[in-house]
């Protein structure tokens, strides 16, 4: 049977990345996405963005919702401290499959704990499941209309603390105006929006960047 995107994308990572080298797997998949096949991966301006926010905080803690393919795990992990892990947490099995092969190839794996399953569902387990007090960083990347439910859940338990720092992805395209209102107008939160483009195309989108005042 045909296979999916996210396959020919791990072919294509297979055939031009050299293994281990984190920094050949992100060119690698950019270059697919700019000249193959479009995806939903974060993309190199965007990740920029990221990358400069992660080295930033420096966090011990992290959490992506939205593994997708893995292209964002890749970027953060290879930034993260020694002995650093993050965590991310991925719906559909099938782009779990394909993001477990990419982090391999990229020489991440012992650095990134990927979980199957909704957000809905873990972030309430991430304590007693993986020993987290609080995270220092989490990346938004998942459903647009998880991003205010699951931020609310963060705080319900308890898994936020002063200087929590979290990046939202999408937040103008396909937009997150319920989320962004939230962290807006909420006297806990200090936000700030990072203009960029929907990755690998001329569309307007951005980062939203909140800091947990506590
Ligand atoms: C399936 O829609 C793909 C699409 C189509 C048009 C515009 C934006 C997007 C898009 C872009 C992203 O970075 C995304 N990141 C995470 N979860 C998403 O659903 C998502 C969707
Ligand atoms: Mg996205």
């Amino acid at each position: 049977t045909r296979s999916t995107r996210p396959q020919r994308m791990l072919k294509a990572v297979q055939k031009n990345a050299t293994k281990g080298n984190p920094k050949s797997v992100i060119s690698a998949i950019d270059y697919f996405c700019k000249h193959s096949e479009w995806a939903m991966n974060v993309g190199d301006e965007k990740g920029s963005i990221l990358d400069s926010v992660v080295t930033e905080v420096n966090p011990s803690t992290v959490l992506e919702l939205g593994t997708y393919c893995g292209y964002s795990t890749v970027r953060i992990a290879r930034l993260l401290s020694p002995g650093t892990k993050l965590i991310t947490l991925e719906f559909n099995p099938a782009n779990a499959a394909v993001a477990k092969q990419i982090i391999a190839y990229a020489g991440l794996q012992d650095k990134v704990i990927l979980v199957e399953g909704s957000s809905g569902d873990l972030i309430p387990q991430m304590k007693e499941r993986f020993g987290i007090t609080t995270f220092d960083f989490i990346f938004l990347d998942h459903w647009k209309d998880r991003y205010l439910p699951d931020i609310k859940l963060f705080e319900e338990c308890g898994l936020l603390r002063k200087g929590s720092v979290l990046l939202a992805d999408n937040v103008i395209c396909p937009g997150t105006p319920e989320y962004l209102e939230y962290v807006r107008k909420s006297p806990r939160y200090e936000s700030k929006y990072f203009p960029a483009h929907l990755e690998y195309t001329k569309v307007e989108d951005g980062l939203e960047k909140s800091v947990f005042l506590g």
